[in-house]
């Protein structure tokens, strides 16, 4: 009855589930179930002419039916709820709504881009803007429209303030930020991960450090010999994150030990998981899911051991010892450093490779884009130095470039999940305490009432100076880092990052496809939206009056 298809690679971006219990094939049966199959998210497909075209916003629906695919057809109730002007079931007094598509059709938001257009029932043209799938004993809500989500935030801000952590997450990773509670031992990792380390002068402080590293990599580079876009990113935010936080660049050996750690945490952490859908079975671990991610950390506090004995603990790591020994009202401990130090490793390499592998996707998709990016760097860097960081204010249209790749392949699409701490009414419906909320922010960043020409990529449309388009989420238009009180903690940092890379790499060399090789923009659905096939370039040596190769 189930043929086994590699349908779970476009799904997940998994070759296959490694860690099968019993019922593995069970499980890998449902992802391929064939009557499903077109519900998945499709890749992108080519227009006429033959460049890539991306995915429209009417295809937004696919994200949340791919939730629908994730789950074993018996425990699949699967209904989408509609509201009771779609026929759905009005609510009674005291019983909950259902959560329903209408629910904001009252609610107008309007256009940055285009003032006089209103979106009402904005994002999800087919289920609406709020709407509710039964998934396993779990009930999923995804707020698809700013409407939907500016209420949820501004009136809700505190119930939404937990995230809704992994099952597999269990014991490993509850100590460190994004996993952790609302309440004081959140505060106080937050603060002091935001005074110590992520500040502008604690940014400042380790631009030596990004400096070197963006340096060695662009020295690293031959004229004329393909590299994969990916690999190269990862190892350089990799080891601007080890840097910063414990102040070391860990030996080959201990890097790829760690690498491998931090990779295999984030596959465990897209792959789906029954008991994240019948929590009340958790605790048998039928997926070996939790046994797997207890081992990996295990093995993360080795190394964690061995980076803070090398150096004796410098960079962050130090100025938490600090804290710890001083400073008695904080009420964390090193089991909390371990944690946070793994999760802005993780939290920040993928994101920030798969945001600089996009941009140059989508700068050798569209040519005049990079012509126009060439032009601002030899205009304000010149062809006798290499970019700096005091450089990078100066490029706008550059930073118009990143801000567009954010908007068309946010890199966490669906947010991390939000789980309410209590029950709240939404748009008149109410959303029960325990669920798991989902922002389709990817949806609104394509909706046509909210951008002109969305998929298009016109970096221009950042150029106008406005507000509407920071990263702060105010407008709930625009969220690539989310918004509310679990907003990303390292905007600043990942912009610094992101732009120092691809300045550097489109400074330094012109870029070219292998032969044989067609660009294409397909995406791959997981807690970070990656490109399904990694991007492979070649460099050549652009007209500079400077030996990239003698400056490390
Ligand atoms: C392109 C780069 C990045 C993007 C697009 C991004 C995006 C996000 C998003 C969408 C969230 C969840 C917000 C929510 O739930 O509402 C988040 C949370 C978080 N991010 Fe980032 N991020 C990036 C880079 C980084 C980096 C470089 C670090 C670490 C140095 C980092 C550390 C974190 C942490 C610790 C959280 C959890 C905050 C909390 O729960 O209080 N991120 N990020």
């Amino acid at each position: 009855m189930w043929e086994a298809r590699p349908c779970t690679q476009r799904l997940w971006g998994h070759k296959r589930l490694r860690y099968e219990p019993p019922f593995g094939n069970w499980i890998r049966a449902s992802l391929i179930d064939d009557d499903r199959k077109n519900l998945s998210f499709k890749g992108n497909r080519l227009n006429q002419n033959g460049s890539p075209k991306h995915q429209s916003q009417e295809d937004a629906t696919g994200i949340v039916e791919t939730l629908a695919l994730i789950l074993p057809p018996v425990a699949r109730t699967g209904e989408v709820t509609r509201s009771p002007s779609d026929g759905g079931a009005a609510a009674e007094d005291g019983r909950p709504y259902p959560l329903g598509p209408s629910a904001f059709h009252s609610l107008e938001v309007s256009s940055p881009s285009n003032p006089n257009c209103t979106s009402t029932s904005a994002a999800s043209p087919t289920h609406g803007p709020v709407l509710s799938l039964r998934l396993g004993s779990k009930l999923h809500v995804v707020l698809s429209s700013p409407a939907a989500v500016r209420e949820a935030f501004k009136d809700h801000d505190e119930a939404l303030a937990n995230h809704d952590p992994p099952a597999c997450s269990a014991d490993a990773l509850r100590h460190n930020m994004v996993w952790c509670p609302h309440g004081p031992l959140w505060r106080s990792l937050r603060k002091v991960t935001v005074r110590e380390l992520l500040s502008v002068s604690g940014i400042e402080a380790v631009s030596h450090l990004r400096c070197r590293e963006v340096q060695q990599t662009v020295s690293g580079l031959r004229a004329g010999e393909p590299v994969a876009v990916r690999d190269l990113v990862f190892t350089t935010v990799f080891h601007v994150m080890t840097g910063m936080l414990w102040g070391v660049t860990p030996s080959d050996d201990a890097a790829s030990q760690f690498r491998k750690v931090i990779q295999e945490s984030i596959w465990m952490l897209s792959v789906p998981n029954v008991s994240d859908f019948f929590p009340k079975i958790a605790a048998l671990d039928l997926q070996g899911l939790s046994r797997r991610m207890k081992e990996l950390y295990e093995r993360y506090t080795l190394l964690f051991a061995k980076f803070a004995e090398e150096k004796h603990g410098e960079g962050f790591l130090k100025v938490m010892m600090q804290v710890l020994e001083k400073d008695d009202k904080e009420s964390f401990t090193l089991d909390n450093d371990k944690g946070l130090f793994l999760d802005l490793v993780m939290a920040g390499t993928d994101t920030s490779t798969s945001a600089v592998e996009w941009a140059m996707s989508e700068l050798m998709c569209n040519p005049e884009a990079m012509k126009r990016v060439r032009n601002e760097l030899d205009a304000v860097v010149g062809k006798g130095r290499l970019v700096e960081e005091s450089d990078l204010p100066k490029l706008p249209y550059l930073c118009a470039v990143m801000k567009e790749t954010l908007r068309l392949h946010p890199v966490i699409p669906l947010l991390v999940p939000h789980s309410p701490s209590s029950t709240f009414v939404l748009g008149g419906y109410t959303i029960p305490k325990g669920s798991k909320v989902f922002i389709n922010v990817w949806a609104i960043h394509r909706d046509p009432a909210l951008w002109e020409d969305p998929l298009q990529f016109r970096p221009e449309r950042f150029l106008q100076g406005n507000q509407n388009y920071d990263f702060r989420g105010n407008t709930c238009i625009y969220l690539p880092f989310g918004l509310g009180r679990r907003i990303c903690v390292a905007i600043s940092l990942s912009q610094r990052m992101i732009m120092y890379m691809l300045a550097s790499f489109l400074h330094c060399f012109d870029w070219e496809l292998p032969e044989g090789h067609e660009l294409e923009l397909s995406e791959v659905f997981g807690i970070v939206l990656k490109k399904a096939r990694p991007l492979v370039l070649i460099p050549r040596a652009r007209n500079h009056q400077l030996d990239i190769r003698t400056l490390c």
